[in-house]
């Protein structure tokens, strides 16, 4: 045998309704009727609330009751064939003529107890109860509307009334015992007292309703029919990516409710709870969902955690001071008084010197409770044995709960990686001594984001989001996001991982959107923007946007990025970038940028600053950290001078070949940076940095390519006019290689800490002779790779192959 509730939603509308009598016929079986349990209409307890303060206020409610009424009759309208509306109308009517006379009372005598509020609500779940059985009577056998106040009985404490268990248990057996073969309609959250008068059970109380006579009649099953899809992981106004869980302990069902989204009212659980039955949660407008099922046999779980449950908006009062060590009635003292004055504590914790004890409590408790204990412990704090009271307030509480973390090492780990990685502050931390629970209290404004990076942290199957800051919309900003719309399916698919570009800036506008900007439109949306530019501006607002799992990628040419990476690090967010400026700027830069990287617990990855995507920093990151030692390094790095010597060729002439490098994208924005070797200088620096040598660009002898009046031009155009001026010269020099059978080549090398860059002619047997288009090579020699060096060779310029090195980067940020 079943109980079968249904919440304020599933009996809502005349909609609603209906799907209710498909799910009761499925489940009505001869010989094994369920029993249902009713909440009002949805929104009608709030009415009747309203209503009720309303004439102890003196004011008018008669429009409220007259939609009250509208609300019921539009139902009996719909539902029931024309010869029963009567009847139905007449028993309704009786109910809000009763419930008008009350609150005329209310209204004459200014005064609402709590006793004729019970009485006013109760109206809610009588009408609704009474309703849909006269509804059900016309599609079922034998209905029988159950009015709850005669079986529930309850001491007089109104409005939150407790049971008389073992009364009650007898009433219903025996009642149930006499109509078991009707399909009974019971009143939810209403029930009486000795005097035979209403009380009502409370927050929850319908499921309460539904837990008693679940366990009086050791029901099979307590199925919730309410307008979600179960109990979830976390709060889904939060988390996007919350779903709905299959199984939970009892236990975890009240942890995970504790705090979170209250599907269900936990304490309303216990009579089911000592009878295991299970209890199902379903969803109304969903019936073929399975739901979530609460039960004390859960089968194995493969989830780490069952959810995170929140309080998005707590305060916190700390103590402290030399006057609590030791004294063993302090606390009891300090939570006595706040009992007794019903300040309810949402969460404790407390050092384990004893020196402080630091709790939660509702916002608007918090002036009272500090009130109260500075009274109480006024000598204590005239004696400077406790320190002034400190309360914070906009916090908030996440707990990650599940019966599994007990047994599986390195839950707290993960919960506190996620947090300390995206810059969340942990301001308290209490683990529930059954292990079940790990609560944080952390600022109320990083809520949203610690939710969502935990929730990632924990359910790995899920997609994991990154959110992406992008500046510089030009060659490689452009390829990066086309590249990103091509491959986001299956990057979603095998990697698990969905990248998000909430944030992007040229030099003209900025435009941002936290849910993810359209790789399809985007340049129109960039276009569209009201946002100016505004380099400060984009790093506030990815602040104040405080995204979790947060990458700034900065694909530009210039310099002013690189002063905000520090701010940028500091507020968690990992670097992606090409722009070899910063890490060729001082030393001392170089080193702060990995510092503050590091002290922040983000990463920062530049693999394409020194040949586009080729794994060339990665390679030389992991000789050094495996312990190799860098002997010497040779190099080819320019993209641009590799592709020129490689068709600078027969007729064709030198400035050609450079306006084609151009246009194929391997030069930098401004070419003369590739042709005065500042380019390569900036990645032979950063790679004897790499390799552990504090070196400053001075150190890094360059023999230029050009002639002195092409190095001197100080426009691109003038560039191009002096390359073009000066073509005799690189003729002679072709001409020359090529009569002795060698090719140019442009060769940096390390070694000894110290750095070369030179124009070199090399014959066949050179390693670097054989190259092609804008090939890079580099050829370590170390302790390891002594006699044949570690060679990496391949394109080294070009939007497509240096986009796909930033995607890498991007990829990789946050997989340690
Ligand atoms: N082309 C290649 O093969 C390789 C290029 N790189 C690097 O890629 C970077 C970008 O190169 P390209 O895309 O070719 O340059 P680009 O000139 O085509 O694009 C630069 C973009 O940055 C934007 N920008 C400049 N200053 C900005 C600021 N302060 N705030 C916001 N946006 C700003 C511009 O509006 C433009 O959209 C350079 O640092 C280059 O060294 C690195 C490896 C290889
Ligand atoms: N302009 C650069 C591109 C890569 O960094 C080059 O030509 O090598
Ligand atoms: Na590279």
């Amino acid at each position: 045998m079943k109980i079968l509730k249904f919440g304020g939603t599933s009996v809502g509308s005349v909609s609603s309704i209906k799907t209710l009598l498909e799910i009761l016929k499925d489940e009505d079986k001869p010989g094994n009727r369920p029993v249902v349990v009713l909440s009002a209409m949805g929104g009608v307890t709030n009415l009747l609330v309203a209503m009720a303060e309303n004439a102890a206020n003196g004011q008018e409610f008669t429009a409220q009751l007259a939609e009250l009424e509208k609300r019921h009759f539009d139902a009996v309208k719909a539902l029931l064939d024309v010869q029963n509306q009567n009847p139905a109308y007449t028993r309704l009517k009786i109910h809000f003529n009763q419930l008008e006379e009350l609150l005329q009372g209310v209204l004459t005598l200014r005064e609402l107890t709590p006793k004729t509020r019970d009485q006013i609500l109760s109206f809610g779940e009588r009408c609704s109860a009474l309703m849909v059985s006269k509804i059900a009577a016309q599609h079922f056998k034998e209905v029988l509307f159950v009015d709850a106040a005669e079986l529930i009985k309850t001491d007089s404490s109104f409005g939150n009334a407790k049971v008389n268990s073992e009364l009650t248990e007898l009433l219903i057996k025996t009642f149930y015992r006499e109509n078991s073969d009707k399909l009974l309609i019971v009143t939810g959250f209403i029930a009486g007292n000795d005097a035979g008068q209403i009380t009502t059970l409370g927050r929850g109380g319908s499921d309460y309703t539904a837990a008693i006579f679940g366990s009086a009649l050791n029901a099979d099953e307590i199925q919730i029919w309410t307008d979600v899809n179960g109990m979830m992981t976390a709060d889904p106004r939060m988390v996007q990516k919350a779903f709905p869980l299959e199984e939970l302990t009892y236990t975890e069902a009240m942890e995970l409710s504790y705090f979170g989204a209250k599907v269900i009212y936990p304490p309303t659980m216990i009579p089911a709870f000592l009878k295991k039955i299970p209890i199902v949660i379903k969803n109304t407008f969903e019936p073929a969902f399975a739901g979530t099922v609460i039960r004390h046999d859960c089968k194995a779980s493969t989830l780490p955690i069952k959810g995170i449950s929140s309080i998005n908006n707590i305060s916190i009062l700390n103590l402290e001071g030399s006057g609590m060590v030791g004294k063993s009635g302090f606390s009891g003292r300090l939570f006595s008084l706040l009992a007794r004055e019903q300040i309810n504590i949402i969460l404790i914790t407390q050092s384990s010197s004893e020196h402080s004890i630091t709790f939660a409590v509702q916002p608007n408790e918090v002036d009272k409770a500090k009130q109260l204990i500075e009274q109480e412990f006024e000598l204590e704090l005239l004696a400077n044995k406790l320190e002034p009271l400190v309360v914070e307030k906009d916090q908030a509480i996440l707990a990650v709960v599940g019966e599994n973390m007990k047994q599986t090492p390195g839950m707290s780990g993960k919960l506190f990686h996620a947090l300390g990685r995206n810059g969340v502050n942990v301001r308290a931390i209490a683990q529930g001594s059954s292990e079940y629970n790990i609560s944080v209290i952390i600022s109320a404004n990083d809520l949203a984001k610690a939710l969502n990076a935990v929730h990632d942290a924990f359910f790995i199957e899920l997609t994991k989001t990154l959110h992406a800051f992008c500046l510089g919309t030009g060659n490689i900003g452009k390829t990066l996001f086309n590249q990103l719309n091509a491959h986001k399916d299956f990057l979603q698919k095998n990697n698990g991982i969905q990248v998000k570009i909430v944030g992007i800036s040229n030099t003209r506008k900025m435009v941002f959107n936290a849910d993810g900007l359209s790789l399809d439109t985007w340049q129109d949306d960039l276009q569209a923007s009201d946002h100016s530019a505004d380099l400060a501006g984009f790093i506030a607002k990815m602040k104040e946007m405080n995204l979790p799992n947060c990458v700034f990628i900065d694909n530009t040419a210039s310099p002013k990025p690189i002063t905000f990476y520090e701010e940028v690090f500091k507020a968690n967010v990992s670097v992606v970038t090409c722009n070899k400026i910063g890490n060729s700027a001082s030393f001392a830069q170089y080193k702060t940028f990995r510092d503050t990287a590091r002290k922040h617990g983000v990463d920062f990855f530049y693999e394409t600053n020194v040949g586009a995507g080729l794994p060339i920093i990665r390679t030389l990151k992991d000789l050094m950290s495996s312990g190799d030692r860098i002997q010497r390094i040779e190099a080819i790095l320019s993209g641009t001078i590799s592709f020129i010597f490689n068709h600078f060729k027969g007729d064709a002439n030198f400035h050609d070949v450079v306006k084609e490098a151009q246009e194929k994208g391997y030069t930098e924005p401004d070419p003369r940076d590739d042709l005065s070797g500042k380019d390569f200088m900036r990645k032979i620096l950063i790679l004897a940095r790499d390799a552990g040598h504090e070196m400053e660009e001075a150190d890094v002898e360059i023999e230029s390519v050009l002639p002195k009046a092409c190095l001197e031009a100080q426009t691109v155009e003038d560039f191009y006019a002096a390359l073009k001026a000066e073509d005799a010269f690189f003729t002679n020099l072709k001409q020359q290689a090529e009569k002795d059978k060698k090719v140019l080549r442009y060769i940096g090398k390390l070694e000894n800490g110290k750095a070369s860059i030179t124009l070199q002619s090399v014959d066949e047997n050179h390693p670097f002779y054989m190259l092609s288009g804008s090939d890079n090579i580099i050829s370590f020699t170390t302790d390891r790779y002594k006699e044949r060096p570690l060679v990496v060779k391949g394109p080294g310029a070009g939007a497509e192959v240096t986009a796909a090195g930033v995607f890498a980067d991007l990829i990789n940020v946050g997989a340690n």
